[in-house]
Formats: structure tokens, sequence, C-alpha cells
């Protein structure tokens, strides 16, 4: 069996990559998932002017998974433009994500109008998911303007593009919000971001120092909500826009659940965090197994059918 997938026009020769904020906040992470199994990988969310992030500690791993509140700490857009710009030349065979958002809306047009300007011939994803930021919503929680955002994007940006949603929890969500995204020429759709301001607490306190404690949930916790919204667009978005599904990814059965409610390459972060890149390895292994023992050849055999009752 083979693990490879395509997003647009790219062809990646593995269907896992991380999650932005993990193993890509510098050339050292990102240079170590390059090297590793993953087909790919995505920065970490990258702002106009780098920021230092929430006070610590903002990052816990737990039995079940992780909590953050890192604030969108990182280098700048400059500095992560630069290293995609030279693996452009050292890996022309390549393609990676650039993941960024503004601080206001203002900040996100002059970034994506630094894209369209560069050099830059990969993939960008938009984030409209952080949850973090003290004062700052989640830009995907507000359809009206993720639809005015995204109408005044397409009308200068030409390169490949897609978001990086939160979770929804209600179908008439999916629906609305399916309903403005079909109104686009998306390259792809990223479901889930973390579930945003969960708590987690050890004996009496709290274990993270931002925001009282609130930060956003991932890992096992997840996987359920993730898969939902995956499968729930995968129903609802026209084919031209595909899907990829984040979330509660520790096994190949995992990542094998999220290809079949429709996911066409599946993004690791809280599993990635806590064994390494060497995760990208096992969860192949553990996928390719399934695939063989199942007699599918390549994920479009199972990608989007999922069996119901
Ligand atoms: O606090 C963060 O940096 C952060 N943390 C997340 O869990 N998701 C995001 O999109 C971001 Cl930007």
């Amino acid at each position: 069996a083979t693990t490879k997938t395509h997003i647009g026009n790219f062809e990646f020769e593995n269907c896992f990559m991380n999650a932005a904020g993990v193993y890509c906040y510098d050339r050292n992470e990102l240079g170590q998932v390059l090297n590793s199994q993953a087909g790919t990988f995505v920065t970490k969310t990258a702002t106009l002017q780098s920021r230092s992030g929430n006070p610590e500690p903002r990052y816990h791993d737990t039995v079940l998974g992780s909590i953050n509140s890192m604030g969108l700490p990182n280098l700048g857009f400059d500095y992560y433009l630069d290293y995609l710009l030279e693996l452009q030349k050292t890996h022309p065979d390549r393609t990676f994500f650039f993941s960024l958002v503004g601080m206001s809306t203002e900040d996100t047009h002059a970034l994506l109008k630094k894209v369209q300007e560069s050099d830059f011939n990969g993939i960008t994803e938009l984030n409209l998911s952080c949850p973090n930021v003290p004062g700052k919503p989640q830009i995907a929680y507000d359809l009206e303007t993720t639809e005015k955002l995204l109408t005044d994007i397409f009308s200068y940006f030409k390169k490949p593009l897609g978001v990086k949603l939160p979770p929804y929890f209600d179908i008439v969500h999916f629906d609305q919000a399916a309903t403005v995204f079909n109104k686009f020429p998306l390259t792809f759709i990223n479901c889930v971001n973390s579930i945003g301001n969960g708590l987690v607490i050890e004996d009496e306190s709290v274990v993270i120092k931002p925001k009282n404690g609130f930060g956003g949930i991932g890992g096992e916790y997840i996987k359920p909500t993730a898969l939902a919204n995956v499968h729930a667009f995968y129903q609802r978005l026209n084919p031209s826009i595909q899907i990829i599904g984040t979330g509660g990814v520790l096994t190949g059965q995992d990542a094998f659940e999220h290809i079949l409610c429709g996911a066409s390459m599946v993004q690791i972060g809280t599993t990635l965090h806590k064994e390494g890149p060497a995760a990208f390895e096992r969860i192949t292994n553990e996928l390719k197994a399934i695939m063989d023992k199942k007699g599918y050849k390549t994920i479009e055999d199972f990608k989007g059918k999922v069996k119901y009752l």
C-alpha cells in the first residue's frame, strides 16, 4: 500500500505532516520534520512582526492529550518566508505549507500580499482559529467577518490557499460555514484546530499560566469532534475543496478514520509533541498495515467511504 496523496496540484509521498504550532517554530524543528517520514510540513503560524507569546508555562501534556495557550509566539513572517524560499532551491521537488495570520485584518492582507508578490510557490494556510490571544476572538466563529475577509483576499490572492478552522459543534453551523466556504476557490480547509478554552486542573491548580489556565485542547479528547468536522464538511463542500484532518491522531487507526471521513492529508500535533518526528514512521507503518490487511492500495480506495448503519 502507498500512503501518498495530493492537495490541489501538489503531490506528496506521504499523507502525514505536522500540525501548525508543533515542531515548526524554527529551522531546527522544521528541518527535523523535513527529514522525517512526513510528506511535508507547515510553519508555526507567522505574524507580521515576531512575537514572544504568552507567559510560561503555556503548554502542558496530559495523559489524554494537551492544553496550550501559547499566544502565537513566532519568529515573524520574514523568517519563515526566507526559509521557505531557500528550500525551494534545495528541495525543488517538494511543496510546503506556510501558516499565517495578522493581528488585525489589515495585517492579514499585508501578509497575504507579501506572499502573493513573493516567489513562494507552496500552499498558504490562513489561520482563522487561534483561541489564545487575549481579547481576540476566533475569526471563523464569526461567519460574516470570515466571508468578508475571504471576499477581499480572493480579489488579489491567486496562489493556493486554505483555512485552518476551529471545531464547530452544531449542524446548523456546519451548514452555514460550508455555505460560506463554497463561495470561494479554496484549495482546502483544515479541520480542526484545538478545542478552544478548555481547563485542565492537577491537584488544586490549573496547569498553564495564561488566561487563568484556559487553553486549547488537543489529543485523544478531541478525535470525535475532529472526525465529525472532517466528515461534515466533506459531505457539504464542493469536491474541489479538499479536507485536511487534524485532531486526535495517535495511531494508524486514527489516521484511517480521518481518511474514511474524507481527509486527503492528516496532521499530527499533540502526538508529535510527545513522541517527536519518529511518530511519522510509526503511524505511517500502522496505516499501511491496516490498508494491506483490508486490500486498499491507495487512500483514494477508502477516502470518504465511512459506512453508515
Ligand atoms: O496559542 C497559539 O499560538 C495557538 N494555539 C493553538 O492551539 N492553535 C492556534 O492556532 C494557535 Cl495560534
